[in-house]
């Protein structure tokens, strides 16, 4: 029978191999997620930090998750942007597999919004999902789709926007929109548009104050101008979604501010 380390122990033994097989120093634990556990570490020389990112001890005899983590290492490797951490090395501790990757000194939305109270504007809140889109679009035009575009995966660094974890990706597929059941896994663009209008309606959330103690609709409670509630709604299929990433990218109501301010 197979016997896995604890994920704990495995700690350890990744800070040993760290500190004692490579040039880098361990820092410290930076996240554990469902899948795979995240480690800050550094350049012993430079003092550049970098992120050691690991399967799970327990994942690592299921074949598809071994299977979906080097698909994840190659997916990295092939988008090659500047708002996607780059892979520097990839490898196996004790058959668990690992990459390291650039590390980016920012903090996630989920951070800056629940941790550290930060609003966000209608109108940065769209040219934030403007910058997001137009990265996304990138990716889709390499065939990949994130599939995972939530508040704790989109960094924020120096007003620019990086995206992580691309455990969920898939290459996309020619989908059929009527054949889309759910659209968080459709191997489409959809999917990433559906997570972008969840994305938004977080920035939108962080400016308001509930007045009633009943909840309500996001459409009730954020009372957005129509252009924008309707640009949400088709990312959320609520109306005739979007023909591409592009199109979208082309609707953002970006004018409908100006048009409330004046
Ligand atoms: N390149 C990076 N730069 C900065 N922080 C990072 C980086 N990669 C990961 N992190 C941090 O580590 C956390 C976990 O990383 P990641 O989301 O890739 O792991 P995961 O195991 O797939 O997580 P989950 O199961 O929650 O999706 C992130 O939320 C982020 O805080």
């Amino acid at each position: 029978m197979f016997h896995y380390f604890s994920e704990k122990k495995y700690d350890q033994i990744v800070k040993d191999y760290i500190n004692q097989q490579t040039t880098y120093q361990f820092i410290e634990m930076i996240g554990l997620g469902s899948y795979g556990v995240a480690y800050l570490i550094e350049d012993a020389i430079t003092k550049e930090k970098f992120v050691l990112k690991r399967m799970k001890a327990k994942h690592t005899q299921k074949k598809k998750l071994r299977k979906k983590f080097s698909q994840e290492i190659s997916m990295l490797r092939e988008i090659d942007l500047s708002n996607v951490p780059s892979v520097l090395f990839c490898g196996e501790i004790e058959k668990i597999p690992f990459y390291i990757m650039e590390y980016v000194d920012g903090q996630t939305f989920e951070k800056a919004i629940f941790n550290n109270g930060m609003h966000f504007s209608i109108d940065r809140s769209l040219h934030i999902t403007k910058e997001l889109l137009e990265i996304v679009l990138k990716i889709h035009k390499k065939g990949i789709v994130h599939r995972d575009l939530r508040i704790p995966n989109i960094l924020l660094k120096d007003d620019q926007l990086y995206i992580i974890d691309f455990g969920l990706s898939t290459y996309m597929k020619d989908v059929r929109l009527e054949e889309i059941n759910n659209p968080k896994r459709a191997e489409n663009y959809i999917s990433d548009l559906y997570f972008i209008g969840h994305f938004l309606l977080f920035l939108l959330y962080s400016n308001f104050t509930p007045t009633k103690k009943k909840e309500r609709s996001w459409q009730e409670e954020l009372e957005l101008p129509p252009p924008i509630t309707e640009f949400i709604e088709r990312l959320l299929l609520i109306r005739s979604p979007f023909n591409s990433t592009e199109d979208a990218l082309l609707s953002i109501p970006l004018k409908s501010i100006s048009q409330v301010h004046e």
